[in-house]
């Protein structure tokens, strides 16, 4: 799949409050804004953060979790989805003629009540649900004094990995925690991905430690564009986000980054970016499948 150049919008979301309906309201608006540029971008693909429809955090999650609705033959329906956060999404997707990555929402499995999922939905700019991404690796760490946080009290790990092909490229994408582990990056330049993207909500311990470290790891070891897109920070919400949304491109250079208020990021994606730096640092080439395995394999 050949990659285009384009134009690659984050939505540092703020304002994200315990009305699901002015959630979506807002993030609504915010896509609206964020498709139109700003004067220098006109953004081909846009990003909402993780759990934009929803407070972040295990008690809210049952609350707020929808059924996506009718899968058919590998394809959504999302006129028979009964979710009002598909169907907002699908609507301004389509409104804005973009690629929509939907940030995450609490999703509940169509067949099974009990099973919750963190999940990614992705759109064409006609509004057609055309992937899901169900985080991976579930947030579950305690450090002592600082943070406890245990998705798996009452979600379900996806079993996917998930690349989009669109008009301008191939993409992966994965959700927050999934940053940690390399193999999804890995697999996804590997086959063909010009960008990782990470719709993420990191914590004021994690966040300054390794936000930026992990996006700029995955970025230079696969020599891809890596976008990581938090909600903004609300200190007055049970958990306070890092913020600090930022595009990193195939060296590894951060080139563009949020502080912790609601803002949009721009950065444009240059497929060239990736063939010079592959070119001028030949790892892709220069990998040893005789001494280890190839995970994309
Ligand atoms: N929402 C998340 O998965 C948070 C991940 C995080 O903060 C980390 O340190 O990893």
């Amino acid at each position: 799949m050949a990659t285009q150049a384009f134009d690659l919008a984050l939505i540092q979301l703020g304002n994200v409050s315990g009305s699901k309906e002015h959630n979506l309201q807002h993030a609504r608006e915010m896509v609206v804004k964020a498709a139109a540029g700003d004067g220098n971008f006109k953004p081909r693909v846009v990003v909402l953060p993780e759990c934009f429809n929803s407070p972040y955090g295990v008690k809210y999650f049952p609350e707020y979790a929808e059924k996506i609705g009718f899968q058919n033959d590998q394809q959504y329906d999302v006129e028979k989805s009964q979710s009002d956060s598909i169907k907002m999404l699908s609507s301004v997707a389509k409104e804005t003629g973009v690629w929509l990555v939907g940030g995450s929402i609490p999703e509940r499995d169509v067949s099974d009540n009990s099973v919750l999922y963190n999940t990614s939905t992705i759109y064409s700019p006609e509004g057609k649900l055309v992937g899901i991404h169900r985080k991976v690796h579930l947030f579950d760490i305690d450090i002592p004094g600082k943070i406890t946080f245990q998705e798996s009290k009452v979600l379900t790990g996806g079993s996917q990995i998930t690349q989009i092909d669109t008009d301008v490229g191939r993409l992966g994408v994965a959700i927050c925690y999934d940053v940690r582990f390399p193999e999804l990056a890995m697999i996804a330049a590997r086959q063909g991905c010009a960008a990782m993207i990470y719709p993420g909500a990191f914590n004021l311990t994690t966040g300054p430690l390794h936000w930026e470290l992990l996006a700029r790891g995955r970025a230079v070891d696969n020599q891809i564009y890596v976008a990581m897109c938090s909600p903004a920070r609300d200190t007055s919400a049970d958990y306070h986000a890092w913020g600090h949304s930022m595009i990193v491109d195939p060296l590894g250079k951060v080139v563009t980054e949020a502080d912790e208020a609601e803002r949009i990021v721009y950065a444009r994606i240059d497929p060239e970016a990736i063939k010079e730096a592959r070119k001028n640092i030949p790892v892709t080439i220069q990998r040893r499948f005789d001494v280890y395995p190839d995970v994309s394999a």
